[in-house]
């Protein structure tokens, strides 16, 4: 995945108080096949912009992203549907991912059993603690086995295990040849990425 000269900026206010928040000023940011990128910044540094952009769900003013390969996109926030249960949510993703219903049932199971979160398969959205809707979010993600992940601090509310599964989880992707980016917050996380690129002013910089 490549994107180059990155630039977006909000409008905020009202008119005549209208004003432009520039929030990323021409950002270059590569992921190779078999890589696990981490993106750090300050609060407000932009990265959930920059990767808003890279899935496609944000227009950029300006720049060019390209991706080969699907990409597979977990929020920050989740986005699910409080009424529909696990398995519903996997159910509508793998019809929307026009994934053939045995291959979805498959990934499911083994998302279930990944991530520890089966009993769960029949429990509305609502009803779910927060790390396991953290779970859900991330099994959605990775449901049509995506050559590109693209992860907002996606464990979060992850407990010690559940945290271990996740990099476990990561490793195979590198080892399968898949380009992941996760944007992270803690800085013991940084020997697990092979490497980190810092948002400052606008602008992505290798550390
Ligand atoms: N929809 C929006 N409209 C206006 N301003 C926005 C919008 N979304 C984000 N911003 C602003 O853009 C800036 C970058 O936000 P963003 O969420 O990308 O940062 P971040 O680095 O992911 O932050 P955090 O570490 O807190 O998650 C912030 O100042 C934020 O207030």
């Amino acid at each position: 995945m490549e994107a180059s000269g990155i630039e977006k900026a909000y409008r905020r206010g009202i008119w005549p108080l209208r004003r432009r928040l520039p929030v990323l000023r021409g950002a270059d940011l590569t992921v190779r096949a078999g890589e696990v990128v981490g993106l750090v910044g300050e609060n407000g540094s932009g990265k959930s912009t920059l990767m808003k952009i890279l899935v496609g769900a944000l227009a950029a003013d300006a720049g060019t992203v390209s991706v080969a390969g699907r990409s597979g996109y977990c929020p920050q926030v989740p986005v699910v549907y409080e009424r529909l249960t696990c398995d519903e949510h996997f159910e509508l993703f793998g019809r929307a991912y026009r994934m053939p219903v045995d291959a979805e049932r498959r990934a499911r199971r083994g998302l279930y059993a990944e991530l520890g979160f089966e009993r769960y398969a029949t429990t509305r959205a609502d009803q779910l603690s927060g790390g396991t809707l953290a779970k859900l979010n991330l099994g959605l993600a990775l449901l049509a086995d995506p050559e590109v992940l693209l992860l907002d601090e996606p464990y979060a509310g992850f407990d010690w295990d559940t945290y271990v599964k996740f990099w476990d989880l990561v490793a195979r992707r590198r080892a399968d040849g898949g380009a992941v980016l996760i944007i992270s917050h803690f800085v013991a996380d940084e020997e697990r990425f092979d490497r980190i690129v810092d948002l400052r002013d606008g602008l992505a910089v290798p550390r």
